[in-house]
């Protein structure tokens, strides 16, 4: 994660005083991640994650965050615990932001995923969206098909020199999508954001996943078209039929897919690809200055986008639609 609010030694020894968590004997911000502010502690009963949430994450979903945690894993999904204090309450406040301390996970993400990862990645996701079939709570997807326009008009003002072209093709795919969206498709709960960094792992093993604070209800093929995005492209922008092959076929072993989520792929992958380009667009002109963050190019999901405007057949894509 990035550190946009910064915790001195005294406020979170005070705060550590709510927890049965040791002494601390050190704390550092971590520079990966991009939404909210995360601190790596270390206290003599062991290592945790802070984190504080900053200007996206709403406090309203911040009990379906956390009891999504829960809920995942007790049904064996390795992911962050939220861990309570004296009085059992885990969501507390630090430095004027909601904040909250998580289990440490072990592993490491892959800077470049291979067709191992993707099977794992796959195998995983299936997981969870079936340990998520029944969690109670629900959270509207904020950040979908009729959310685009707006936040590209956002991104677009916030721009000092906004670039035309990109636009005009940002506005075109924007009239496709909302006149073409899937309607009824199976759903529950989705990560809706699994990217490698997101995804730990200890040699070729997955390990664990973090960071689901876009997890909403919304299409299960969604998630995987997000996920053939960000793991299945390679840098120069072609797209690795072996890698989207491996995820899916590793995903069917626990959840086949309908013949309708399968046609549906390639627009869901087209939608994914603008969702992350207009909140990297927005994220690249209002990103705080002096912000402890590495903001991400909205330019690699312009190639993504392109590519699959630009699909003609289903060979392209390495699997049956
Ligand atoms: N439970 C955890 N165990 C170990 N490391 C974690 C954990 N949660 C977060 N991290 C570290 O913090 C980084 C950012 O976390 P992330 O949840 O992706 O932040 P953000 O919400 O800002 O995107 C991760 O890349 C990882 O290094
Ligand atoms: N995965 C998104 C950005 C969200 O950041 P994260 O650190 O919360 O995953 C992207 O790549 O645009």
């Amino acid at each position: 994660m990035a550190v946009y609010t910064e915790i001195g030694d005294g406020e979170l020894q005070a705060f550590l005083k709510d927890y049965e968590l040791g002494t601390l004997l050190a704390f550092k911000g971590i520079a990966e991640g991009v939404e909210n502010s995360n601190y790596l502690l270390h206290t003599d009963a062991g290592f945790y994650i802070l984190t504080l949430y900053e200007r996206r994450v709403k406090a309203e979903d911040l009990p379906f965050f956390l009891s999504l945690l829960e809920h995942l894993a007790a049904r064996g999904i390795v992911c962050p615990t939220p861990l309570k204090g004296r009085d059992g309450v885990a969501l507390r406040e630090l430095g004027g932001r909601p904040a909250a301390i998580f289990s440490f996970l072990d592993g490491m993400w892959v800077r470049r995923p291979q067709t191992v990862h993707c099977a794992e990645l796959g195998k995983a996701l299936a997981q969870m969206h079936e340990a998520g079939r029944d969690f109670p709570m629900r959270r509207t997807n904020a950040l979908t098909v009729a959310d685009w326009r707006p936040l590209h008009e956002k991104a677009r003002e916030a721009a000092s020199e906004p670039d035309e072209n990109l636009h005009a093709l940002l506005s075109d795919e924007l009239d496709f999508l909302e006149n073409n969206w899937p309607k009824d498709l199976p759903a529950g709960v989705i990560h809706a954001d699994l990217f490698p960094d997101n995804v730990f792992f200890l040699g070729d093993e997955l390990s664990g996943l973090i960071d689901f604070y876009f997890a909403c209800n919304d299409f299960f093929a969604y998630d995987l078209a997000i996920c053939l995005n960000a793991w299945c492209f390679e840098p120069d922008a072609t797209f690795n039929v072996t890698k989207a092959h491996a995820l899916l076929s590793a995903y069917e072993k626990s959840r086949p897919l309908t013949q309708d989520e399968r046609e549906a792929l390639p627009i869901l992958a087209r939608g994914g690809a603008l969702r992350f380009l207009l909140t990297r667009l927005y994220d690249w002109n209002t990103t705080p200055p002096g912000a402890f963050v590495t903001r991400k190019d909205p330019g690699e999901f312009v190639r993504k986008l392109r590519f699959h405007r630009d699909v003609r057949s289903s060979s392209e894509y390495g699997f049956d639609l």
